[in-house]
């Protein structure tokens, strides 16, 4: 379970004052539950997720991943924990380009361990046959469609089995009908594996998909009526 305590952010503004953006926030997160996160642009919907994947540090509050600090880590302990417990997906689906579909989606591994080993490696090929980009496994993103990209971008988030998917705007660079398969893989891949999924976006295609929506706006979250 993912639990978000009292977590508090600002940053100084061009004119020197702070400017509270998530203001005494809390929430909870069962294992296998999928939220989105809605709210005007500028509401800190991405400090939010850079909070929940370690990217950043709060100013005050805490993470708590099956009871475990996150905030309470040195840099190195934060690194690994990303790596370890962490997915992200992101608008634009970041891949290495001189790398092809297969190596970028072990990217994670390589990170972790060095070498590939035979388990990560028919994770891997697991991962592209639910997601359907079998087939496809030596090619490189120039190569690849968009929605293809954006796939083999879910399969590189999944491949070190993490606690918790962040995804942001992950469907919003996307045409309506990859959007709408993009998203059903990732509900998908949510149930079978038991990840938490945390979706910032402002589709409310997308948004209404999930089990609970969030709006963020004035530092706090509401539950919404999916
Ligand atoms: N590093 C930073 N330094 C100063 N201000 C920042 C920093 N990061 C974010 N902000 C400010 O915090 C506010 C929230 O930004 P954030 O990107 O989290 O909003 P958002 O809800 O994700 O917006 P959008 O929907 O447009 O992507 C904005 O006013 C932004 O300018």
């Amino acid at each position: 379970m993912l639990e978000i305590k009292t977590l508090t952010k600002s940053f100084q503004s061009g004119s020197g004052a702070r400017r509270v953006i998530l203001d005494e926030l809390s929430l909870s997160v069962q294992d296998g539950e999928s939220v989105a996160i809605v709210g005007p642009s500028g509401s800190g919907k991405t400090t939010l997720l850079n909070m929940l994947g370690a990217l950043d540090r709060p100013d005050r509050g805490d993470v708590l991943l099956n009871g475990e600090s996150v905030f309470s880590k040195n840099e190195k302990q934060l690194a690994e924990f990303r790596n370890r417990s962490i997915g992200f997906v992101f608008q634009l689906h970041h891949l290495l380009p001189q790398l092809n579909l297969m190596e970028n989606i072990l990217l994670p591994v390589v990170a972790q361990q060095s070498a590939v080993d035979a388990a990560s490696r028919e994770r891997a090929e697991k991962l592209t046959r639910k997601l359907g980009i079998t087939g496809l496994q030596n090619q490189r993103p120039g190569q690849l469609s968009g929605g293809e990209c954006q796939r083999t971008a879910v399969a590189r988030a999944l491949i070190n089995q993490p606690r918790i998917l962040l995804a942001d705007e992950p469907t919003g660079a996307l045409d309506q009908q990859s959007s709408t398969q993009l998203a059903d893989l990732l509900l998908q891949l949510n149930r079978e594996e038991n990840t938490s999924l945390i979706v910032v976006t402002h589709s409310m295609a997308l948004a209404s998909k999930m089990d609970k929506i969030y709006q963020l706006e004035n530092g706090k979250l509401q539950l919404t009526e999916a």
